[in-house]
């Protein structure tokens, strides 16, 4: 069973990939972030860096699908499916010239055909997309606490943060590489509240079983 979490800057997914992954007995697959040494020179200077970034993530999201291959069953705390909505998003933003959004498409492509979704002919099981609002994303990203996140830091953040919200509403509705369902991520704490945490994990069951992945 391979299970992808979608969602935005801090909707939840690698804390939701955890307690899946505990729930369900497989293994998560994180996003490296804290050790993504390109990061925080993109927010720095995105109009310099956007362009490596997105060929960092790209290689390690490959790299971490590979290995997530080789068990039977687990969980992804992001998607390859959105890097493309975060760099297309750069891109009309002046941050990427057409020549590199050009050269990025064409590696996508050619490494999605690659993939080993694409080589066993299966998609993910289950898109599990984490839906959140503007305030709860902000609060997230304060309560995270990483310092190149926060608002403070850059006057030019929260526009970033609410065009990426809304480029995902229309990137959810579009997705059908795989069934999807969306929880949102402002009703539920499922992080310090159990009674939620039990909620959420209601719902991906029902749909797993719905869909035939869980007995
Ligand atoms: N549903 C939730 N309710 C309350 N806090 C949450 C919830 N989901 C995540 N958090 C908190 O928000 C922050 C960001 O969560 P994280 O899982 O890292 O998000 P993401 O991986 O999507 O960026 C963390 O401090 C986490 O504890
Ligand atoms: N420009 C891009 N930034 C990306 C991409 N994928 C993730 N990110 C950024 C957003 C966050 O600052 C950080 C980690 O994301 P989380 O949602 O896991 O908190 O990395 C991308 O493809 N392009």
């Amino acid at each position: 069973m391979m299970i992808v979490l979608s969602g935005a800057i801090g909707a939840g997914k690698s804390s939701l990939a955890t307690v899946l992954s505990e729930h369900l007995g497989t293994e998560a697959f994180y996003e490296q972030v804290d050790n993504n040494p390109v990061l925080p020179l993109f927010y720095k200077d995105p109009k310099k860096y956007a362009f490596l970034l997105q060929i960092y993530f790209l290689n390690k999201r490959f790299e971490s699908i590979k290995k997530a291959m080789v068990q039977d069953n687990n969980v992804l705390d992001r998607s390859i499916y959105e890097d493309s909505l975060f760099f297309h998003m750069n891109a009309d933003m002046g941050r990427a010239t057409p020549q590199e959004v050009k050269v990025y498409d064409e590696l996508l492509a050619n490494m999605m055909q690659e993939l080993p979704y694409a080589a066993a002919k299966k998609a993910p099981d289950l898109l599990v997309h984490l839906d959140i609002s503007y305030d709860t994303m902000i609060h997230r990203i304060e309560k995270r606490g990483r310092s190149y996140e926060q608002p403070e830091q850059d006057p030019t953040l929260p526009e970033y943060y609410h065009n990426l919200l809304s480029r995902y509403d229309g990137w959810y509705d579009d997705y059908d590489y795989s069934p999807k369902m969306k929880i949102d991520g402002d009703k539920y704490d499922f992080v310090e509240n159990p009674e939620d945490r039990q909620k959420v994990l209601d719902l991906i069951d029902e749909q797993l079983r719905v869909r035939g992945t869980l007995d």
